[in-house]
C-alpha cells in the first residue's frame, strides 16, 4: 500500500515536471500548424508538426525520406516540413544555383557531417570562395588531362580481372569494382598515396559497408545535434566498441590528418622535387602558390571529403550505366559499334578527349547519370535577406528550401517515361540544351560538385574502354529491392541486396 502511495507520488511529480515541457511542445505544434509564416504551404499534418517525420524516413524507414517527397509533391505540390519547404517545379533550380547566389547551405543540414571545416560543409559562401578556389585549380580539366594516365591504370586493373574472368566462366562484382576504381583514382590523384582497393581479392567491400554503415548517422545528428559533438568526444578505442563504422570514419579522419602531415613534411624538406609526378595536395601546401589560409589550415577535412565525396558517387554512376548497356542488347550493340570505328585497335589505352567527341557514347553517359541518381536528395539551402517568391509562395528569410536531383530527373515535361533509360532522348541538340533545366547530377552554381571534372573523365575511360573491349558482357538478375537506393547524401543500394555482377552472355564465344 505503502509502495502504490510512493509510485502514485513520484507519477504525479514526474507529471508536474513535465508538464512545462508537454505546454511548450504543443504551443510549438499549434504554431507550426496554424500560424506559421508558411502556413500556405501544405503538408501531412505530422510533417508540418515535427521535424520526426523526416527523421522517420531518413534513419528508419531506411533512407527513403527522397521518394515520400515525391509522393508528397504528388498530392501537395511543394511540401512543408515544418520550417524546411522542398520546391516541386524544376525551373526553380537555377533560381537558388547559380554562380553568385545569395542563397547559403544550411548548416544544420551539412553540419551533420563529419567533416566541419571542408569547402562542402562550409554555411557562408565568402567563407566558401576563399576554400574552394585552390580545389578548383586540382580538379580542372587541364589537370585532370594531366593525370589521366592514373584513371587509365586504375580501369586496366580492373578491366584484366574482367578478362580473366570471362575466361574462366566466373562473374566479375562490377559493384564494388567501379566503386574500387573511382576510390583508387581519387587516392592516387589526390595524395599519391593510393588505397589500392582494385588490388584486393573483394575489391574493397569491407570499406565501402563501412562506409554506407556510417550514413544513417548523419540523419540522427541533424534531429539531435547535441549528439554530434558527444560522439566526437568519445575517445577512439571506445568509440570503436559503440560504433564500428564511427570508428572507420575516426581512423579516416585520422589516416587524412597523417597523409597531408606527410605531404607538408616532404614539401618542406624538398623531398618531392624529384616526384615523377605532382598530386594535388602537394601544390595546396606550397606557400609559393599562395592558396588561402582558410583552405590550407583544413587540409585534413577537405582530404576526407574528397575520398567520401568521390567513392559511391563515381562508382555508382558507372555501375548504373553499365547495367543499363548490359540490359539493352540494341544500346549496346550501337555503343560497341561506335567505339569499334573509332578505335581500331580492341586494347589500345582510349584518350578521354577522343572519347568525348563520340556523339552515342556522350548521349549513354548522359542519361546513365540522369538515372543514377548518385546525390538523390534534397540540397538545402537558406532563403537571403527580404525572402523570395516561388510559384506564389513566399519564403520568409531563414526558410530552408530544398530541390533534387530524383525528382528534377524523373519531370515528365523533360523526361517523358522518366523511367526508361533512352540515351535517344538526348540526341536532338535542341531538346538536350532544354534538358539541361533539370539535370543536376553535379549540381549547379558555385556549390557545384568540385570534382565534376574527373568524374566524367572516369565515366568516358571506364565506360568506353569497357565496351570498346567486351561486345559479349551480361549482368546477374536483380530485382526492384536490390536496385532501390537508401540515401545517406549518396546513394547507396541496401546492404542485403544483391550487387551488380557482369559475366560472359550465354551465346558469346569466350574472348
Ligand atoms: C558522378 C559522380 C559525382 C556526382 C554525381 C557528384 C555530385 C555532387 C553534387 C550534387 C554536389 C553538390 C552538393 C551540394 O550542393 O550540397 C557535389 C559536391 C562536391 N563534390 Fe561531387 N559528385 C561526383 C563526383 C565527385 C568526385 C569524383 C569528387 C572529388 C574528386 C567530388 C567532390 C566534390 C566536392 C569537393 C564537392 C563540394 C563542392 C563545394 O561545396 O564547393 N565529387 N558533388
Amino acid at each position: 500500500m505503502l509502495g502504490d502511495i510512493a509510485a502514485i507520488r513520484a507519477f504525479s511529480l514526474l507529471l508536474w515536471l513535465s508538464a512545462p515541457w508537454v505546454a511548450w511542445s504543443a504551443s510549438i505544434v499549434i504554431y507550426r500548424l496554424f500560424f506559421h509564416p508558411l502556413s500556405q504551404i501544405l503538408g501531412p499534418k505530422l510533417a508540418v508538426a515535427t521535424l520526426l517525420y523526416q527523421t522517420w524516413y531518413c534513419f528508419f524507414g531506411g533512407g527513403r525520406f527522397y521518394a515520400k517527397i515525391e509522393e508528397l509533391h504528388r498530392r501537395y505540390g511543394d511540401s512543408r516540413f515544418p520550417s524546411l519547404v522542398h520546391l516541386s517545379d524544376s525551373n526553380n533550380f537555377d533560381k537558388i544555383h547559380h554562380v553568385g547566389t545569395p542563397f547559403t547551405k544550411d548548416p544544420a543540414f551539412y553540419g551533420a557531417f563529419g567533416n566541419p571545416n571542408s569547402s562542402f560543409t562550409t554555411a557562408s559562401n565568402e567563407l566558401h570562395l576563399l576554400r574552394r578556389g585552390g580545389m578548383n585549380a586540382f580538379f580542372s580539366r587541364k589537370t585532370v588531362l594531366q593525370l589521366e594516365d592514373i584513371v587509365h591504370e586504375k580501369t586496366e586493373l580492373l578491366l584484366s580481372r574482367v578478362q580473366a574472368a570471362l575466361e574462366a566462366g566466373t562473374e566479375v562484382d562490377m559493384h564494388h569494382g567501379l566503386r574500387a576504381v573511382s576510390v583508387d583514382v581519387v587516392t592516387d590523384y589526390a595524395f599519391g598515396d593510393c588505397y589500392d582497393l582494385l588490388k584486393q581479392e573483394d575489391l574493397g567491400i569491407k570499406f565501402f559497408t563501412l562506409m554506407h554503415k556510417i550514413g544513417p548517422a548523419a540523419w540522427i545528428f541533424r534531429q539531435w545535434y547535441w549528439l554530434k559533438p558527444v560522439a566526437m568526444a568519445i575517445p577512439g578505442p571506445v568509440v570503436k566498441l559503440i560504433s564500428e563504422p564511427i570508428g572507420q570514419v575516426r581512423d579516416m579522419q585520422e589516416h587524412c590528418r597523417r597523409q597531408v602531415l606527410e605531404v607538408r613534411t616532404k614539401h618542406e624538406n624538398g623531398l618531392d622535387k624529384d616526384d615523377a609526378r605532382p598530386t594535388n595536395f602537394s601544390a595546396l601546401v606550397d606557400p609559393e602558390k599562395s592558396f588561402s589560409k582558410e583552405l590550407v589550415d583544413n587540409l585534413e577535412d577537405e582530404a576526407y571529403l574528397i575520398i567520401t565525396a568521390a567513392a559511391d558517387t563515381t562508382g555508382n554512376a558507372m555501375t548504373t550505366i553499365t547495367r543499363y548497356v548490359v540490359e539493352n542488347p540494341d544500346i549496346y550493340r550501337k555503343l560497341h559499334a561506335e567505339l569499334c570505328d573509332a578505335f581500331p585497335d580492341r586494347d589500345a589505352d582510349l584518350e578521354y578527349v577522343a572519347l568525348e567527341r563520340l556523339p552515342y557514347l556522350t548521349i549513354v553517359i548522359k542519361e546513365g547519370l540522369r538515372l543514377a541518381f548518385s546525390v538523390p536528395g534534397r540540397l538545402p539551402r537558406i532563403v537571403p535577406k527580404d525572402g523570395v517568391t516561388f510559384n506564389g509562395h513566399t519564403l520568409p528569410q531563414g526558410t530552408v528550401v530544398s530541390m533534387s536531383s530524383w525528382i528534377l530527373q524523373q519531370d515528365e515535361h523533360y523526361f517523358p517515361e522518366p523511367k526508361t533509360f533512352d540515351p535517344g532522348r538526348w540526341a536532338d541538340p535542341k531538346e538536350a540544351q532544354r534538358f539541361e533545366r533539370a539535370f543536376i547530377p553535379f549540381g549547379k552554381g558555385s556549390r557545384a560538385c568540385a570534382g565534376m571534372n574527373l568524374a566524367y573523365c572516369e565515366l568516358y575511360v571506364v565506360i568506353g574502354t569497357m565496351f570498346r573491349r567486351f561486345p559479349n558482357l551480361a549482368g546477374n538478375r536483380l530485382t526492384a529491392e536490390d536496385l532501390v537506393y537508401e540515401d545517406y547524401f549518396s546513394a547507396y543500394n541496401p546492404l542485403k541486396a544483391r550487387k551488380f555482377h557482369v559475366m560472359l552472355a550465354p551465346t558469346s564465344e569466350k574472348e
